[in-house]
Formats: C-alpha cells, sequence, structure tokens
C-alpha cells in the first residue's frame, strides 16, 4: 500500500476524532448543568475539558485545597499528556503578559499566579508518592471568553478554545493504568469541595452555549502537527519514588547525588533541573566534563520539558569557562596541540633524564600528574605540592621525586608562554580567578554538575563559586567508580561541604542483569576514590531491573579473524527488523574503542563493509542510521542498545603489586572499560584477539 493512502486514512481518523470531541464537548455541557456550584465559565471550560475524557483524560472538577477550611481548586486534569492544575478566569479585561509578569489590563495579578503555584506544589508532592515526577504536574489558567496561548514563568496560559488542542498536542508520556491511579490518588489528596461536585443529583440542563466550546479545526491541525514530527523519544514522567523525592527535594547547600552505573543519576539531574527552573526566576546551568555530552542532554530535555528549554544551560564545562573569559573581554589562547608539543620539549630537557623515570618512565604519567594535581589542584608553590596528598594517584613520591616533577611543570609553563598558548587547565584557573574577582551577573539559580568526578579540584572549585552555598544551588552527581581520568583531590579540598546532603542511587535501570554482572566482575577487586572518600574495593550493592540481555564473546585468532567477526556481527543488525520508531537496530549500535588509534581503523574496516557509521563527536543523542563510533571517554553517561567494544583486553595487563604505576594504569583501564561495558543495554560484544605464541 502507498504511503500516502495509509496517511490519507490516518488524516480522515483524525478529522472525525476532532469532530467527535466537539459533539462531547456539548454534551458534557449539558451534563455540566448538574455542577450547581460553578458559574457559566467554569461550566464551561468543564465541559471543553471533560469532552477529553473520551481519549483517556480524567477530570476533577472543584476540590478542596488540603489543609485549609474553605480554599478550592477549580480542576485537575490528569491524562497522557500529564497532570495539569487548572484556575478558570473569567475576567472582563483580556489577560496579557507584560515584563514577564500576569496583567489584567493594566492590573498586575501576580498573586494569583503565586496562588496556583503554590497549590501546583502541593499536587506535586502528593504526585511524587506515586512515583511522577515534578515536572509532568502543570500550573494552567485557562480564560473564559479569550484568545491565547502563552507562559508567565512555569505557568501555561490558555484561552478556553485553545485548551483542547494544547492539551492533546502534548506529548504522552503517562500509561492509562497511570492515568487511572494517579487520578484516584489525587481525588483522595484533593476531597470534594462541599456542595459541588459533577455527580449532584440532576438539576434543569444548562442551555447549549451559543457556540462551539473549541473548534475541531484547531484539534485536527494539531493531532496532524504531532503525527507528522519525528518520533518523540519516549520520556520518563516516572521515576522510582526514591527518585522523585530527590527531584524535589530541598537542600540546605550543596549536595551530592551518586550511585552505581546505570543507577538513573542523569535522569534525576535532568528532572531537578526542570524543577528548580519553575521554582525560580533564574537560569539552571547543567555541567559535564565531556563535550559531547551536552547536546545529547540539551535534547534529551528539550523533549521531556520543553516549557524550559530556554531556561535551562547545558554546557562542558571548558566551553561554559570560555564563554564567561570572553564575556568579560579575556581571550586566551588555548591550543592544545601545542600544549601537547610544549610538554614533550620539557621532558627532553627536564624529564627524561631526571629521577622520574625511576618511579615510572612513561612521559604521560606525568603529564597527567601537571593536569591533575599540580594545575588541576591549583598548586601555586612548591610547598604546597610537597606537602599536598595526591588521592586517586596509586605511587607515592617522595621529595626528590617532587621536585623533579615540579621542575618539569615550571619548564612545562615556560615552553607554554614561549609559543604564547595555554592549556585547558589555565582556561579554568583564569575563569576562577577572573569570578572570585568579578561574581557571575545574573547568578545562576542553580548548578548541576554531571559527572563530577572527571572533573579536576579546579574545575569542581569554579561551579562552587558560581553557585555559592545557598540552598539548592550546587548538585554534584556522579560515581567515583567511572572515573576515567586519574583523580587528585577530594571535595573538602574544594571548600565543598556537603554535610550529610547527600543520597545514593542503588538499582540499575539500564543494563540487562548479565551484563551487569560482567562489567561488576572486572572492576570488583579494584578500590577507587569517590570524592568523598576511598572506597576499598568495588564491589557495591546495586540491583539490576532489566533481565532480557546478553554477553557474547568473540575470541579470535589474529585481527583480521577479529575484525572479520565484527563486521559479521553488526551485518547482523542490519538484518533485523526495524524497531517500533521505524529505524533499524543499526541505530542503536555503538562501537567503543580503546584509542583515536583504533577509532581510525574501525572506522575504515565499517566503512568497507558498507555500514554507515557517526562519530559520537556528531551524536546528539536522536535516532540516526549509523553505528556510532567514539572512544571509552566520549561513551561517558550514553547508552545503545548493542555496543560492541573491539579487543576489548588489549590494555588488561596484570600488574604486579610491586609496581603501584603499573597498577595505577591497569586500574584506570579497567574502569574505563567498565564504563564502556555499563554502556550496553541489551547487548555486549567483547571481542579479544589470542596473545601471540
Ligand atoms: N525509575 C526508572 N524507571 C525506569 N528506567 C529508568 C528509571 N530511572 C532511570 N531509568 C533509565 O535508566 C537508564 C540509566 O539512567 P541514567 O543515564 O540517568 O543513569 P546514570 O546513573 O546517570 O548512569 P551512568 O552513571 O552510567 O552514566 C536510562 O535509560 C534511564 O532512562
Amino acid at each position: 500500500m502507498a504511503a500516502g493512502g495509509s496517511a490519507g486514512r490516518r488524516a480522515r481518523r483524525i478529522r472525525e476524532e476532532a469532530v467527535r470531541l466537539q459533539r462531547l464537548s456539548r454534551e458534557a455541557h449539558r451534563q455540566a448543568g448538574r455542577w450547581q456550584a460553578a458559574g457559566e465559565a467554569e461550566r464551561q471550560v468543564a465541559a471543553t475539558l471533560m469532552a477529553l475524557t473520551a481519549t483517556g483524560w480524567r477530570l476533577l472538577v472543584d476540590r478542596r485545597w488540603p489543609g485549609t477550611p474553605s480554599a478550592n481548586v477549580d480542576m485537575i486534569l490528569i491524562g497522557p499528556g500529564g497532570v495539569f492544575v487548572i484556575d478558570v478566569k473569567r475576567w472582563r479585561e483580556p489577560p496579557a503578559v507584560v515584563g514577564g509578569r500576569l496583567r489584567a489590563g493594566a492590573e498586575p495579578r501576580d498573586d494569583e499566579v503565586r496562588k496556583l503555584l503554590e497549590l501546583t506544589r502541593i499536587a506535586e508532592d502528593h504526585a511524587a508518592t506515586l512515583g511522577m515526577s515534578p515536572i509532568a504536574v502543570r500550573p494552567l489558567m485557562i480564560f473564559a471568553g479569550h484568545r491565547l496561548d502563552e507562559r508567565v514563568g512555569h505557568v501555561r496560559l490558555l484561552g478556553q478554545k485553545d485548551a483542547v488542542p494544547a492539551l492533546i498536542a502534548e506529548p504522552d508520556q503517562v500509561k492509562p493504568a497511570m492515568v487511572r491511579a494517579m487520578s484516584e490518588h489525587l481525588a483522595d489528596c484533593f476531597p470534594e469541595h462541599d456542595a459541588a461536585s459533577l455527580d449532584e443529583p440532576e438539576a434543569p440542563p444548562a442551555a447549549e452555549p451559543a457556540e462551539a466550546l473549541f473548534d475541531a479545526e484547531d484539534v485536527e491541525r494539531v493531532a496532524m502537527e504531532s503525527m507528522l514530527q519525528a518520533p518523540i523519544e519516549r520520556w520518563m514522567t516516572f521515576l522510582h519514588p526514591d527518585q522523585a523525592s530527590l527531584v524535589g527535594r530541598d537542600w540546605s547547600g550543596p549536595a551530592r547525588i551518586s550511585g552505581p552505573a546505570g543507577t538513573g543519576k542523569t535522569v534525576v539531574g535532568l528532572h531537578r533541573a526542570a524543577h528548580l527552573a519553575g521554582r525560580s526566576r533564574g537560569r539552571v546551568l547543567y555541567v559535564t566534563f565531556a563535550n559531547n555530552l551536552p547536546r545529547v542532554q540539551c535534547r534529551l530535555f528539550g523533549t521531556m520539558a520543553a516549557h524550559f528549554a530556554d531556561r535551562v544551560e547545558f554546557s562542558s564545562l571548558h566551553t561554559w569557562a570560555r564563554n564567561f573569559l570572553e564575556s568579560r573581554g579575556l581571550r586566551l589562547h588555548l591550543d592544545a596541540g601545542r600544549a601537547d608539543d610544549a610538554f614533550s620539549r620539557a621532558w627532553m630537557t627536564e624529564g627524561r633524564d631526571s629521577v622520574l623515570p625511576e618511579i615510572e618512565p612513561t612521559p604521560g604519567y606525568w603529564r597527567e600528574e601537571i593536569d591533575y594535581v599540580i594545575k588541576g589542584r591549583g598548586l601555586t608553590s612548591l610547598e604546597e605540592y610537597r606537602a599536598v596528598s595526591r588521592p586517586g594517584r596509586r605511587t607515592a613520591l617522595r621529595t626528590e621525586h617532587r621536585e623533579a616533577a615540579w621542575l618539569l611543570y615550571e619548564e612545562y609553563e615556560l615552553r607554554l608562554a614561549e609559543r604564547g598558548v595555554c592549556d585547558f587547565n589555565d582556561v579554568l584557573l583564569a575563569a576562577v580567578g577572573e569570578l572570585e574577582a568579578r561574581p557571575a551577573e545574573p547568578p545562576y539559580a542553580a548548578v548541576i554538575v554531571d559527572e563530577v568526578q572527571d572533573l579536576t579540584l579546579t574545575g569542581v572549585r569554579l561551579l562552587h563559586a558560581l553557585a555559592g552555598d545557598g540552598p539548592n544551588g550546587l548538585l554534584l552527581i556522579g560515581d567515583g567508580q567511572q572515573a576515567v581520568y586519574p583523580g587528585g583531590f577530594r571535595l573538602a579540598d574544594a571548600g565543598v561541604s556537603l554535610k550529610g546532603r547527600g543520597a545514593v542511587l542503588r538499582t540499575n535501570y539500564r543494563n540487562a542483569a548479565a551484563i551487569l554482572e560482567t562489567a561488576l566482575a572486572l572492576v570488583s577487586d579494584d578500590p577507587f576514590d569517590d570524592l568523598e572518600g576511598p572506597s576499598p574495593d568495588g564491589r557495591r550493592a546495586v540491583h539490576a531491573t532489566y533481565h532480557e540481555g546478553r554477553v557474547l564473546r568473540a575470541d579470535a585468532a589474529d585481527l583480521a579473524d577479529h575484525d572479520r567477526r565484527l563486521i559479521a556481527a553488526i551485518g547482523e543488525l542490519t538484518a533485523a527488523p526495524p524497531g517500533g520508531d521505524g529505524t533499524s537496530a543499526l541505530a542503536g549500535a555503538a562501537v567503543l574503542c580503546r584509542s583515536r588509534r583504533d577509532i581510525d581503523h574501525y572506522h575504515r574496516c565499517l566503512s568497507r563493509a558498507g555500514i554507515p557509521v557517526l562519530r559520537l563527536e556528531r551524536y546528539d543523542g536522536r535516532p540516526v542510521e549509523a553505528v556510532k563510533l567514539g572512544t571509552y571517554r566520549r561513551a561517558k553517561g550514553l547508552e545503545f542498545k548493542q555496543v560492541f567494544l573491539p579487543r576489548h583486553d588489549a590494555d588488561l595487563t596484570a600488574a604486579s603489586p610491586a609496581d603501584p604505576a603499573a597498577r595505577e594504569r591497569s586500574e584506570l583501564a579497567r574502569r574505563q572499560l567498565f564504563v564502556a561495558m555499563t554502556r550496553a543495554r541489551d547487548l555486549l560484544w567483547l571481542g579479544s584477539v589470542a596473545a601471540p605464541r
């Protein structure tokens, strides 16, 4: 059957549905005549909304405001699009939003907005006990006799005729069973208001309204628009009650959410960003270390809370710092390539022939010492460096090693200066300095930091300076077991005091049980640093919820055999039937590699086999008919249905306990592999090449 034929049928169905809804609203208006206490405006609005009950919505009318003797809430509407706390207005003057404030003609109506927000908060708290995220509970004012579709802050303002089309256009977020459970729950929490209820005994039917309560064409238009849109990724309205309570919790100062991989930390962070945006006038900053993650998170956030999309800023830490400096007229010449060159030269003159190779011959180790310990902590003198403890680094350094590392650092700085360039740490250090001298204006209402374990101490200091110690200002989300960079600090070093404001999530929602077990077994003996203190080993209490899935191992004789098997395994996906969103299984697949060299190699292999590839640098979370390709580090915070890890064990060497630097290296390699493994939901493919005899 031609596509046009089925689209035509769907369009006809939409038109019939719109006309049916309109007919139902007239019917409902007659029934609303029984609702004696209400005025005609409420009756008309109730009738308008009652038409939606034919499509799975439920309407509670004139309910008591819990805890008050006589205050009421006009309506609560519960449906696939969420929960709406509704205030009906009958203003003679047209409503208008001027300078972000609601007015009736010239008169400000801030109190009415405030009252509705207060009521919405109560509804949020009640909805959260069933696990509904506060962002799915929305305040709505409906204006009888006026046409508009605007917002004042979090509150949506709709004309009576605009309400049904707008509500139908809301993406489906709540399943029918949950609509039923939620409406029964809210009906208990908001009891019927004294005399008035839709179930009152029969009264004379109200006269037919002079004109239709809404236009069938409007409903038809939005339904058509949503049909034509790309499939909207389902987002989560329902959280586990533990997660929901974290989203709405009031913290008196900086707080932390931790928990093993896949336990919904980011989901809580995103819902909390929306929640805080709804409760404050300022902007919320959502920061991560990785460069590509903000793009993915921003898109996800846009689908789950479009009404706050312009209030939450997603950025990587370095991009934020550079933009901030630029906004202050400060331009640093960041050049990672020339900084690498400066370090290589410094190593030749001050490192290679020093005492440092006794401890660790690879220059990369000492570059990390500078990046994460010396500059990463913002140390400014050898005295400080001599005294500092180095959490996360296993190798103990004696005084002569610290002196040699400091000399190497000074040489590196000199070479950077000669070249007129700076490195990433310089950007953060400059931003901290600038922020301390002249605080951000306007300040953010809140700063949420995801994957905090990958930041340096300077990075955390910067964000702490930005958010301050105020209530709900700073939220740090992360998991030390997933650190893919060498550590180097504790939160206390950054002056961040959590004072018990922390929560640990323990239910994994992402990985099939077999995948989670394999990943946890890899790191179970490795101690790790969790920003607040060390953890003696990697065994952690975590419950799997998702059981369908498997781990496939391909033990190949040589690299050519290995790569053939990889391509064959990916090829099988292309043969699988398309998923519900119409994309093939390829869209959910990722090949993750240990190094950039491997990336180039596998890009060539995949392309030669005719398999489309999308590099993670360009991925924004949208389903694309291509295998995603990137390093373990780039895959931080992401997830895929199928994850392929070619030559996954090539870096996993057994380190002798007598060689702490080698131990540190192999622990880091295992943590990175652990992160890559825990990106997989349903299938984890582990390729190995047998060692030559
Ligand atoms: N209450 C829940 N019910 C069902 N699925 C959930 C729930 N909470 C989170 N998820 C899903 O679990 C997956 C992992 O969530 P998320 O990415 O937030 O975890 P995370 O702890 O940040 O993971 P990581 O630390 O590994 O990056 C996502 O697909 C998310 O949609």
